[in-house]
Order: structure tokens, then sequence, then C-alpha cells
């Protein structure tokens, strides 16, 4: 369903020359899964995202995702892929309403679809409470609920999701994990990334650590509390990247 294999992404800064923001990433998400991108700040996630979602091109690598190269094909895994990306702008003047309409307008949807997938949507969300007000009008969390509608309008194969429950509230992060939980229920994929341990452990089906653009591993917190021995997924992440930064100092 995703296939990653390779992906690196380089980048020019003026202080450090060239650097890998992204460095040999390869991952797989199955079908009717839930995949965990965890990291500090800094560490690629949000680059690996926008590569899949064909947004930025890799330096190298090469990705398929619900089988379409990101390459050749960016145009139908645009179509199979819901996007939420951490600085969505929505159109201040439109109310969510209108945005979610003028969406599935762009993804040529059928009118009486978009008139029920708006309704589905606002319910899922519990947006009625602000549907009709104007975007600029919105609190953080209505509109992040906003930026999440309107990549949903299409009925995306998967959703990949950008920090979707930055700086929100408690009641507003758990309608959007209940969003999560439910689309893996209708058999979607989604891949998300998160600051948020206990969020990750929750919810996902299996997890990625990246640190400084490496992967580090991959697999299902079970399984990494096996391996490390440690009983919390913020102390595996704590050990894996203690280990990353002793293999340096060793080489340095
Ligand atoms: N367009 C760009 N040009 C140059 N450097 C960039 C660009 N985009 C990101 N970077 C750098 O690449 C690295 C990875 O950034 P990225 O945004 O992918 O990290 P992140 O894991 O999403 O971080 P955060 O959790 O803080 O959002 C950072 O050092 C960042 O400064």
């Amino acid at each position: 369903m995703i296939n990653v294999k390779n992906v690196s992404k380089k980048f020019y800064d003026k202080k450090l020359g060239e650097f890998y923001a992204v460095k040999n990433a390869s991952f797989e998400v199955k079908k009717g899964e839930i995949f965990g991108l965890l990291g500090p700040n800094g560490a690629g996630k949000t680059t690996l995202l926008r590569i899949i979602s064909t947004i930025m091109e890799p330096t190298n690598g090469e990705a398929v995702i619900n089988g379409f190269d990101i390459i050749k094909n960016p145009e139908e895994v645009k179509k199979s892929i819901g996007f939420l990306s951490g600085n969505t702008k929505l159109y201040k003047k439109l109310t969510p309403v209108e945005t979610i309409k003028f969406f599935g307008g762009l993804y040529d949807l059928d009118k009486d679809i978009i008139k029920k997938r708006t309704k589905e949507i606002l319910d899922i969300l519990d947006m009625n409470d602000f549907k009709d007000r104007i975007v600029e009008k919105l609190s953080t969390g209505q509109t992040q609920k906003s930026s999440i509608a309107r990549c949903m309008i299409h009925n995306p194969e998967i959703y990949i999701l950008d920090e979707p429950t930055l700086g929100l509230d408690i009641l507003t992060s758990r309608t959007i994990i209940e969003f999560i939980k439910r689309k893996k229920e209708e058999g979607k994929t989604i891949i998300f990334s998160t600051h948020y341990m206990e969020e990750a452990e929750m919810l996902c089906d299996r997890i990625a650590l990246i640190h400084k653009g490496k992967i580090v591993e991959t697999g299902k917190v079970e399984n990494l509390k096996k391996k490390t021995g440690k009983d919390n997924i913020r102390d595996i992440f704590l050990e894996y990247i203690d280990r990353e930064e002793n293999i340096k100092d060793e080489f340095e």
C-alpha cells in the first residue's frame, strides 16, 4: 500500500552546506494499518511525508503509494491520498462547509456525493457548531478540523497526516484520534507523524523512529519493548537515540 525504498533528501544550508534531511529511509505500510512516524524536532518527518505525498521530490530513492509511483504517477498518488500538511492554509473568507465543497469540486465529484460526504465529515469531526463561521474566525482546533475535513472529501484510500494533533486540547485531539481509528475500521491506511509518544503507542499498529534523517527502528511497540527491555515508548525512543549518538561518537 505504501512502499518507501531508500528515500533521501538533500538540502542546502548556508552554515552546514549540503546536508541530508532524510537519509535512505525505507519502510512499508500495509492496507488498513496505522503507522506512526516518531522523531524529535528536525528529524525529517515532515520532509519524508511531503515526499510520499508528491509535494517534494526525493534526491534519491523511490516510493509507491497505492500502486502508483510518486515520480511517474504523482497525479494518481494525489487522488489516492488525503494529505494534512503542517502548514496547510485554508481560504480565510470561506466557511468550513464552503471549504469542503470547494475541494469536492476540485476533485470533480458529483454534487450529491459532495453533499452527502460533507454532512458525514461534519458529523465525524464534530464540526456542526462552527460549520458556517468563516475560517479566519475559527480557533486553532476548529481550523485543524477544517484542514482534515478538506482532505477527506474524495474518500481517499490513504491518509498522510503531519502532526494532526499538534497543539490541540484533549477534546479536539480525541475527536481526531477517533477519526483515525474509524478510518482504520473502514480499511483505510494511515501514516502520521507525532511528538506525542502516548498517542502513538495507543493508536499505531507499528511505528518508525526517525532521528537526524535516519529511520533507526521500525516495528510493533510490543516488539520494541521486548527488544529494548523498556516498558514505555518514551524510554524506547531515548534508548535508540542514545545508541545512535554513541555509534556516531565511536567514529568521530
Ligand atoms: N526547504 C528546506 N530547505 C532547507 N532545509 C530544510 C527545508 N525543509 C526542511 N529543512 C531542514 O531539514 C531538516 C528536517 O526538517 P523536517 O521539517 O522534515 O523535520 P521534522 O521532523 O518534521 O521536524 P518538526 O518535528 O520540528 O516539525 C531540518 O533540519 C530542517 O531545518
